[in-house]
């Protein structure tokens, strides 16, 4: 699976110059080909979420996927083929070698701090999101692959945003854990930013779990275990998520979760911060007090957040949803109640983080030994979910 996700072909690449945009990004991918993340549905289930201050990113959900042509008038140099890579032993083996590129190409002491467009080829688009596309891209002298995020700049003018992808790269590109999509340097022109993310094979753990409509236990004890581990992380260099959900958490090749979107993220050295924003879904009621003089919050939101995803892994549905007043409603007084196929020790879990609270809320030091999350990532399917949070933690710690 890894062997074919690295395996992407990169075809009738032609760009302007180094500056400019890629005019033909009709690429095939043998991870395309795989077909392993099923399409969302076209009447989307979270159409109804409504969010303070984000945008809607439905539409760019239901254009996920779509391949994308990018036209400009300059008539263009064709680029030289791009370098043919060996046929790895095995997919372990490929993955691995992808690790060593990994930090060969951007750990060396030389790595290029100054990045440029021309030094990608362009591949399949993986996504869109409000302002712009991420595509599949390599790098060519090292054949490392990445996701390139494109956001044009009028658009972030627009949508008065550039202070929040500002703020998005500083704090994103500082992050280093296995659980955390890494941000590995940016660069732009007169028109556009480029972000040079990590690639993450498998995609949206939303569509993971809009296909499987809600996980197994085991499963969702496992990426709950991640979860902790990389908030966690992220909390201990003083950064709050404040927008974590199914939508914002991408599958790394290995089935590892990747928190990604740190548009809403913040430091927060010793103060609390007083923004509304995120989607309602996911708000803790501590954000939801506009006006009111208790209106302050830390990073104990990523608690309730995380109370909220593994109610949903474990459900298929976030525990408040209904409409926003109600949700709202609920969400104030803590309205709800996990379904009886849901196990005694994920329910005890559930009710320990979704405490109104704050400061009551379970820390994430005792939701990576809760019982629920030992046991599974002791048990059979659970082993590698154990070793994943337990490297997590490991190689946080080392940083
Ligand atoms: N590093 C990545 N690896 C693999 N796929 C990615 C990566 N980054 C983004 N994608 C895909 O591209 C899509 C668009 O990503 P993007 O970050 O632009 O938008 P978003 O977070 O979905 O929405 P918004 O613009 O509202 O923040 C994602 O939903 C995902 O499917």
């Amino acid at each position: 699976m890894a062997t074919k996700a690295l395996e992407a072909r990169f075809e009738h690449l032609t760009v302007n110059d180094e500056n400019e945009a890629p005019t033909n990004t009709s690429f095939k991918s043998k991870a395309a080909a795989t077909g392993t993340i099923a399409s969302l549905p076209s009447s989307h289930p979270r159409a109804n979420l409504v969010k303070y201050a984000l945008q809607t990113t439905n539409e760019s959900r239901q254009n996920a996927g779509q391949i994308t042509t990018i036209t400009t008038t300059t008539s263009v140099p064709t680029l030289p083929p791009s370098p043919v890579r060996k046929p790895a032993q095995s997919s372990r083996a490929s993955d691995e070698s992808h690790e060593k590129q990994t930090v060969a190409f951007f750990d060396q002491p030389q790595a290029p701090k100054q990045f440029h467009l021309g030094m990608f080829e362009i591949g399949k688009p993986l996504g869109k999101g409000k302002f712009g596309r991420v595509y599949l891209a390599r790098e060519r002298s090292s054949g490392w692959i990445c996701a390139l995020k494109v956001l044009h700049k009028s658009e972030l003018q627009q949508g008065k945003v550039e202070k929040q992808v500002r703020r998005e790269i500083e704090i994103q590109s500082n992050l280093r854990h296995p659980n955390v999509l890494r941000l590995y340097g940016h660069f732009h022109d007169s028109k556009r930013v480029f972000l040079i993310l990590e690639f993450a094979g498998k995609g949206e753990l939303y569509k993971h779990l809009r296909k499987e409509h809600r996980f197994p236990e085991w499963k969702a004890a496992q990426y709950i275990a991640q979860m902790a581990a990389a908030l966690k992380y992220l909390h201990s260099k003083h950064v709050m998520h404040r927008d974590i959900k199914p939508e914002n958490i991408l599958v790394g090749i290995h089935g590892e979760i990747k928190i990604s979107d740190f548009g809403w993220s913040v430091h927060a050295p010793n103060n609390r911060r007083q923004t509304m924003c995120g989607t309602l879904d996911y708000l803790p009621p501590e954000m939801l007090k506009p006006g009111s003089s208790d209106n302050f919050y830390n990073e104990k939101v990523d608690l309730w957040s995380l109370g909220v995803l593994t109610y949903e892994f474990l459900v298929g549905e976030a525990p408040f949803e209904d409409t926003p007043i109600m949700t709202q409603r609920r969400i104030a007084r803590g309205d709800m109640s996990v379904p009886s196929f849901v196990s005694a020790e994920a329910k005890d879990l559930i009710h320990r983080l979704l405490v109104l609270d704050p400061e009551k809320r379970i820390p994430l030091d005792h939701v990576l030994q809760h019982p629920w999350i030992i046991k599974h990532c002791m048990t059979k399917g659970g082993e590698r979910g154990a070793q994943r949070a337990s490297d997590s933690n490991r190689k946080s710690s080392e940083q």
